[in-house]
């Protein structure tokens, strides 16, 4: 239970010493003015068109909050239960992979953040650093593993029993990406960053895949990650054999489809997470937000669902949670946090989020998040109203 108190939150924003971008835009433009076109775009831009980027947004400002007063908001209980463990905060760190772009700290920086807030940390398959790297970094943090399934399934498997034995919590199984989506940006920048090296943590440091090269060379290994993370044969028998090995519980990230939902839930899956990666993948994809009523819906408390792509202020965080989702995943704002001032940086975006997310919950007249449920919602084109 946090006291919202009497104050102003907005307070130590206006009276900080070396200002920090305050909200998403602002944040974006000051990563364009500092980083390369090339890594710049790859982390802002989405796929094709980018409608899908658009929809994502489009899909949060189309509701709007009819709140309720009079309720003594005083103390609001943001906290979340997953998997038994219960977290101050309904947000978790969505896993972004090859963080060296962003900042020479890459994912160290990140997770120390998340421990520093005990906010879960996905880390990625494609990572910067190796997953035991950041296992020591922040042993206490909550860490769960991001797999990218693996054309070689024998290396899918090791990283998975890897990630185990170095004490992450859940495995995340990405079923959006079994190859890369058609981005522009980076054909206009000549900009590829596995061909650079970024993701070498995972891959370097494990047995299996340095094995299954011919050598050891830089060309090697680049070719070999690129043989391996795309993976378009990826299937329900997958998944199930993947859960038959793993003791840990095993969450869908990429899930659009309320069939789906239904179908990871009698494969044995432990959670969903409801996502279009940002609108990286397939252009002309349901923004994130539309896809969760029906979700919801199926899945019917069965298992924990949570979302991401757009989810860039706190009010967008309530949205989700007020629609059913059980918490909300964030991904370039935490990445532009990183590449403007490391740990640091992560965490400022982290806490405005929080911060924001907190009074937009006691103003809308709710004290918890189950409460938050029965917040009344209006669709701007007012079909739909809950
Ligand atoms: C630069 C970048 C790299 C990403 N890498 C991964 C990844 O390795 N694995 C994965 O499952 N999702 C990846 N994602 C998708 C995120 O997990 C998440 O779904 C998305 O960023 C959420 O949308 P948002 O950026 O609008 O918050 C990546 C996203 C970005 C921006
Ligand atoms: O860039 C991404 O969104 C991503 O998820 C990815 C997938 C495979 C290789 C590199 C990045």
């Amino acid at each position: 239970m946090t006291k919202t108190t009497n104050g102003d939150l907005l307070l130590k924003n206006i009276t900080a010493q070396s200002p920090f971008p305050i909200c998403f835009d602002d944040l974006e433009k000051a990563v364009a003015e500092k980083m390369e076109a090339g890594p710049f775009g790859y982390i802002r831009s989405g796929a094709g068109g980018e409608q899908t980027l658009r929809n994502n947004r489009a899909a949060f400002e189309k509701y709007s909050i009819v709140p309720r007063f009079l309720n003594d908001v005083s103390n609001v209980d943001t906290s979340i239960k997953l998997f038994g463990k219960t977290y101050p905060t309904p947000f978790l760190f969505a896993p972004v992979g090859m963080n060296k772009m962003a900042h020479d700290d890459g994912e160290l920086a990140v997770v120390r953040a998340a421990q520093q807030l005990k906010i879960p940390y996905i880390q990625s398959t494609v990572s910067s650093y190796g997953l035991e790297e950041v296992a020591q970094a922040a042993p206490t943090a909550t860490k769960w593993f991001q797999l990218y399934w693996s054309t070689n399934e024998e290396i899918a498997y090791s990283m998975a029993a890897r990630a185990e034995s170095a004490g992450f919590e859940a495995i995340v199984l990405t079923v959006d990406t079994v190859m890369l989506g058609w981005r522009e940006e980076d054909v206009r920048n000549q900009f590829s960053p596995l061909k650079l090296g970024y993701a070498r943590g995972n891959y370097i440091n494990d047995p299996v895949f340095m094995a299954s090269l011919p050598d050891e060379s830089f060309e090697s290994y680049v070719q070999g990650v690129l043989q391996n993370v795309f993976h378009p044969t990826l299937n329900w028998e997958n998944v199930r054999e993947l859960k038959r090995r793993s003791n840990l519980p095993i969450l869908l990230k990429g899930i659009l489809h309320p069939e789906d939902a239904k179908l990871a839930i009698e494969n044995g899956i432990d959670g969903i997470i409801v996502s279009n990666h940002g609108g990286r993948q397939l252009d002309g994809v349901v923004g994130s937000l539309d896809a969760l009523p029906a979700i919801v819906k199926a899945v019917n408390g069965q298992i924990p669902i949570i979302l991401d792509s757009g989810v860039y202020r706190g009010m967008d965080a309530l949205k989700a949670l007020s629609l059913g989702a059980d918490a909300v995943a964030i991904g370039r704002p935490f990445v532009y946090g990183l590449a403007l001032d490391g740990q640091h940086g992560v965490e400022k975006v982290m806490t405005n989020l929080y911060d924001e997310l907190k009074v937009s919950i006691a103003l809308a007249g709710a004290t918890s998040l189950p409460a938050l449920r029965n917040i009344t919602l209006v669709k701007k084109d007012g079909v739909d109203e809950k």
